[in-house]
């Protein structure tokens, strides 16, 4: 049966026939190659962008949290710093009272004065000292007091105890530190604590949170205060019961916590909310100090948050320190971005190249490929032309000398076609020559060559010609199909053809003599009253 050959003049199409390579096959893998390729390389660079991207940011955020870190160390650093000096200068003021087997109101108030707290220690809200005094001496303590010149002097609260704490010495001894004079600090548990921790030890002990007696209603703090155990006669006492027998008091340092803590800050600008706990519990209750004052959730969702105790004098602080938005915002974050940046302008130029080169290619291509397909096809029908049939035909005979088979060549000249140009127009004709075109493709086998020769001259080859009723039937089946009528633009046609066929090799010895012998044939066919089929005679063989 016949099938449609491929359309010669279509890119899609099959190629050319014969089983060459097929280059519109090669043409179309380079389309496809034509977005896949530049998506791949789009892809990759991304791909490699984002790593990039993702690395610097990584080690943005790890430099970020090395700063952190480093701040956080150096705040807590300069807390334990001053609070240490803080303990030298109460061991200071008790070396005084080692020094002298009586320190007067006199005596401290210099001492107190050359240390010039405000200048050299602030956060200190006052430096005193309170006496320890039994139940039977209180008496007589408050009225030496009262006739130091202190009328009004009396160890609040009322009420009789064992033990009496009240504030002797207090410096500066001014403003709101006056409210403090006389205080007996051992009525208050939290004081009370630190300072039994300091006479039992013999060290500095710093109390727990407190609201400091100096307090009025303005500027409200919290407190706390360092005691440092004074034993009679300057002793050091190596045991705990001992150091209960010769207690005589306690120099302490009040600090009011806002103060001290914005004084550690300084006037660097604020990158840390610094939050202290007081012992170990982190709650409302227990909080000391807190920069911002806010909620503490919006610092515990915070990744760059440090929690940490810090021991000061015998006592438990919780320091949290986290970084605030500004602290974060000063992170190199700049190289991370400019690779993204850049990255995805690489990725987007270099598939956009790739793509241009590709097409380039693809037209160089397609340009090749219609160069190719005008030398060897009919620009009009799309059928092979003149050299292409001439190659099939060289190809043909070859092929039949080796395997001894037989070649036919059919020459079709079209009965009639000068009128239909002379009295309906070229157009009119070159639609009847494409017509007939299609018409012989019908008519033959795949592996036979319709070509157009020019003008209205066609020509059919039949590589394999078995027999000579094989091919009369081809030829038959032609002239059938030509004698139709054809319907061009509204108009019905009655043309026919005149056909001449000649065999290889048994009328010609070549493809040359064998086109000679077809053409003549066909000749014969024109000249016994057209519209019929001759097959070539040799002038000297008989009917
Ligand atoms: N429309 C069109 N006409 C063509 C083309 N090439 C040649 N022709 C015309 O085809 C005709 C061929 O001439 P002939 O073969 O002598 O004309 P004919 O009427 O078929 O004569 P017979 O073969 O003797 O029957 C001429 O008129 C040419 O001008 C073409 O590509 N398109």
């Amino acid at each position: 049966m016949a099938t449609h050959p491929p359309n010669p003049l279509d890119p899609d199409s099959g190629g050319t026939g014969h089983g060459e390579a097929p280059r519109s096959e090669r043409l179309s893998n380079w389309t496809r190659h034509g977005v896949i390729l530049p998506a791949l390389v789009l892809l990759l660079c991304l791909g490699v962008t984002r790593q990039l991207w993702q690395d610097a940011r990584d080690s943005a955020r790890q430099e970020l949290q090395t700063r952190f870190d480093f701040r956080v160390r150096e705040s807590n650093r300069r807390i334990e710093q001053r609070m240490l000096t803080y303990e030298q200068v109460l061991r200071g003021v008790a070396g005084l009272f080692a020094a002298s087997s009586q320190v007067t109101r006199q005596e401290f108030h210099r001492y107190a004065s050359t240390l010039r707290l405000k200048e050299n220690y602030p956060g200190i809200q006052a430096l005193g000292f309170s006496a320890q005094v039994p139940a039977s001496e209180i008496a007589r303590f408050v009225d030496a007091m009262r006739a130091e010149g202190f009328p009004d002097y009396q160890a609040w609260p009322a009420g009789s105890r064992e033990w009496y704490g009240p504030v002797q010495y207090i410096e500066p001894f001014e403003g709101r530190n006056l409210r403090a004079f006389g205080f007996d600090m051992l009525t208050d548990p939290v004081r009370r604590a630190a300072m039994e921790q300091a006479r039992d030890t013999g060290k500095a002990a710093v109390s727990g949170k407190v609201t400091l007696v100096q307090e009025t209603d303005r500027d409200m703090q919290i407190g706390f205060l360092m005691y440092m155990p004074i034993y009679r006669d300057g002793a050091s006492p190596d045991s705990a019961d001992a150091r209960r027998d010769s207690l005589s008091g306690w120099v302490y340092a009040a600090f009011r916590m806002t103060d001290l803590m914005n004084e550690l800050q300084g006037d660097r600008p604020v990158e840390l909310d610094v939050e202290v706990y007081d012992g170990n519990q982190m709650s409302d209750q227990s909080r000391m100090f807190d920069t911002l004052q806010e909620s503490r959730a919006a610092v515990f969702s915070n990744p760059l948050t440090s929690i940490q105790r810090l021991e000061i004098a015998g006592h438990s602080w919780i320091v949290v320190n986290a970084a605030l938005p500004g602290f974060a915002a000063s992170a190199d974050t700049g190289k991370a971005e400019l690779i993204l940046r850049g990255g995805i302008s690489i990725a987007l130029l270099l598939a956009l190249l790739t793509w241009l080169l590709l097409d380039d290619r693809t037209r160089a291509l397609r340009a090749s490929e219609q160069a190719m397909r005008l030398a060897l096809y009919d620009v009009l029908t799309g059928l092979p032309n003149r050299k292409l049939m001439m190659e099939r035909l060289g190809q043909s005979i070859a092929a039949a000398r080796r395997e001894r088979g037989r070649v036919a060549l059919m020459f079709i000249d079209l009965d009639r076609f000068k009128p239909v140009n002379d009295n309906y127009g070229h157009a009119i004709g070159d639609l009847l020559l494409k017509e007939v075109a299609s018409r012989l493709q019908h008519s033959m086998r795949e592996s036979d060559t319709a070509a157009r020769l020019g003008g209205d001259e066609f020509v059919l080859l039949l590589p394999r010609a078995e027999s000579n009723q094989g091919v009369a039937v081809v030829a038959h089946k032609v002239l059938q199909e030509l004698n139709r009528p054809f319907l061009i633009a509204g108009h019905e046609f009655h043309i026919s053809a005149s056909i001449g066929v000649a065999f290889f090799p048994d009328d010609a010895v070549d493809e040359k003599i064998l086109i000679r012998y077809a053409d003549d044939a066909m000749y014969q066919a024109k000249h016994s009253g057209r519209g019929t089929i001759h097959f070539y005679r040799h002038p000297g063989k008989q009917a």
